[in-house]
């Protein structure tokens, strides 16, 4: 079953043509990195995929939904219930422990607060973070603060994870380990992963590796 189906995407910053025509199928439980050269497009494309861009042409489905169709509150509500997202720098909230990072999506999203926090305690455990639940932020290495952050990602079950150099800020050991917790996942919950990445480790053990160049993918394998 395909969770994403990107059909010609194309997408121009002023007069520079980013994305010229992108296809791309992800599978359910599939861990896909996108691999390029510095400015091929690859940020471009994953924020189109995750829906915080619009393409100029082309279509994005995600679970079956045109999402390139969706705005405003239905877009944003979308999101928060079906799309996850880490990026190299983490982005939680200072002023909040681990465990209401993860939470607060989940709060958002209306689903009972017990049934959030239980399902952050078990993502957080899952990561190795039993021992920081009540620990601010700064309290926490950076590789704790990236876990928080995929669990944040994880609390609403998405069904597409997207990460943007998720180990960009890390060091090769808290790399390492994020990558595997990835593989975890997939195990254990069928979690689907779309990662842009320049680690070659990560792309080398992910089931697929998608080479873009000048705002083009070059693999005929791209579409699953
Ligand atoms: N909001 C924007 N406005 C104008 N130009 C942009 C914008 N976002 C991206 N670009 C340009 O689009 C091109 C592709 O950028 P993108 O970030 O997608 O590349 P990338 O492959 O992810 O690069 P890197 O590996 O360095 O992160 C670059 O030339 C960049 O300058």
């Amino acid at each position: 079953m395909s969770v994403l189906v990107a059909t010609d995407i194309h997408k121009r910053f002023g007069t520079v043509e980013v994305l010229k025509g992108v296809d791309l199928s992800i599978q359910k439980g599939e861990i896909v990195s996108i691999v390029g050269p510095s400015g091929s497009g690859k940020s471009t494309l994953l924020h189109i995929l995750g829906t915080l861009d619009k393409p100029d042409r082309g279509q994005v489905m995600l679970n079956n939904a045109n999402v390139t169709a969706l705005t405003g509150k239905k877009l944003a509500q979308f999101r928060n219930h079906h799309i996850g997202f880490v990026f190299q720098f983490h982005h939680l909230l200072p002023e909040f422990s681990a465990l209401e990072n993860v939470c607060i999506p989940g709060w958002m999203a209306g689903t009972k607060k017990q049934v959030v926090k239980d399902r952050a305690v078990e993502l957080l455990g899952l990561l190795g973070l039993s021992h920081r639940l009540d620990h601010k932020p700064n309290a926490m290495s950076g590789g704790e603060q990236q876990r928080v952050a995929v669990a944040r990602a994880l609390i609403n079950n998405p069904d597409i994870l997207f990460a943007d150099e998720p180990t960009g800020n890390l060091d090769s050991a808290n790399a390492r380990e994020l990558h595997q917790l990835f593989f975890d996942l997939r195990k254990n919950f069928g979690q689907t992963f779309l990662i842009v990445t320049h680690n070659e480790e990560l792309a080398q053990l992910s089931d697929r590796t998608v080479h873009m160049k000048d705002g083009k993918i070059l693999d005929a394998s791209a579409v699953a």
